[in-house]
């Protein structure tokens, strides 16, 4: 397994202080990621930054926390599983991984259950990792080297959209306007799935290092609501060591769908 390159990203542990010495004492609070991020016009420039230096490994997506990809692949295994289960559920056949990464979730996860999975990735680095992790994959659809703020499928493309550990590098009106494209691009029973931390603090904590924000969950529903989106399923992800944020998975569905 590999180990701890760098354990601050996206992921940082809540309470433990990371690598860099950094607990959640030292992050900065505010009410909105958006003053956050007009506080800092580099918001995305920085994350870019940061992201560039960071390896192209399951422990860098992780944040120096390898061992935590077994128990996320998990508990997404079942969820996903839950999902198709319900009533009306997304068919089979193509999903979309943002803020994929290497394709870390692409490879233990989506691959398994879809016909065909496309990869939203700002960071060439990654992108080029997952190129040649998947090379002669029929199952990869296809690379997409973008932010996802600029990501904009067309109508009726995705039968799920998996975004984990990675919405905190949207500001909050980015982040609406995103689930509202993602929304438009769903097929027939398509559904969105949002793995992300959630801050205990009831406030949103800034990350200065990877340029991210924590959210409240009630930030994230409030967002979620503003985007004319409904919350089927809404679970906390188990088995994760004591310390780190908690992680809430969520299935979404556009309202008027
Ligand atoms: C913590 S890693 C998670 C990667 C992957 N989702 C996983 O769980 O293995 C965060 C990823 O989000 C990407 N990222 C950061 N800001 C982004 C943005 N604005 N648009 C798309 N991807 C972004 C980073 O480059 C990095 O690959």
């Amino acid at each position: 397994m590999e180990t701890g390159e760098d354990s601050s990203c996206v992921l940082n542990p809540e309470t433990l202080s990371g690598k860099d010495g950094r607990t959640d004492e030292d992050s900065t609070e505010e009410t909105s990621s958006k003053a956050v991020a007009a506080q800092d016009p580099e918001f995305y420039s920085h994350a870019a930054a940061y992201w560039e230096n960071i390896p192209a490994t399951v422990n860098g997506m992780l944040g120096g926390f390898a061992h935590i990809n077994a128990p996320d692949i998990s508990a997404s295994d079942l969820f996903i599983r839950s999902i198709f289960k319900m009533k009306n559920p997304p068919g089979h056949g193509r999903a979309v991984d943002c803020g994929a990464g290497i394709g870390r979730i692409t490879k233990h996860l989506l691959q398994k259950h879809f016909g065909k999975v496309d990869l939203v990735e700002q960071c060439q680095n990654f992108i080029d990792r997952a190129k040649d992790n998947f090379k002669g994959s029929k199952k990869i659809g296809k690379f997409l080297c973008l932010g996802l703020q600029n990501f904009s499928p067309e109508p009726n493309t995705y039968d799920v959209i998996w975004c984990q550990w990675v919405l905190g590098h949207l500001t909050d009106e980015d982040l609406e306007d995103f689930f509202r494209r993602m929304g438009y691009g769903l097929k027939r029973n398509g559904i969105i799935v949002v793995k992300e931390n959630v801050t205990s603090s009831g406030t949103v904590e800034l990350d200065e290092v990877d340029s991210s924000v924590t959210r409240p969950e009630n930030l994230l529903l409030d967002i979620i609501e503003r985007a004319e989106l409904r919350v089927l399923k809404n679970i906390r992800q188990p088995n994760l060591p004591k310390g780190l944020y908690e992680v809430k998975i969520m299935c979404l569905k556009p309202k008027k769908a």
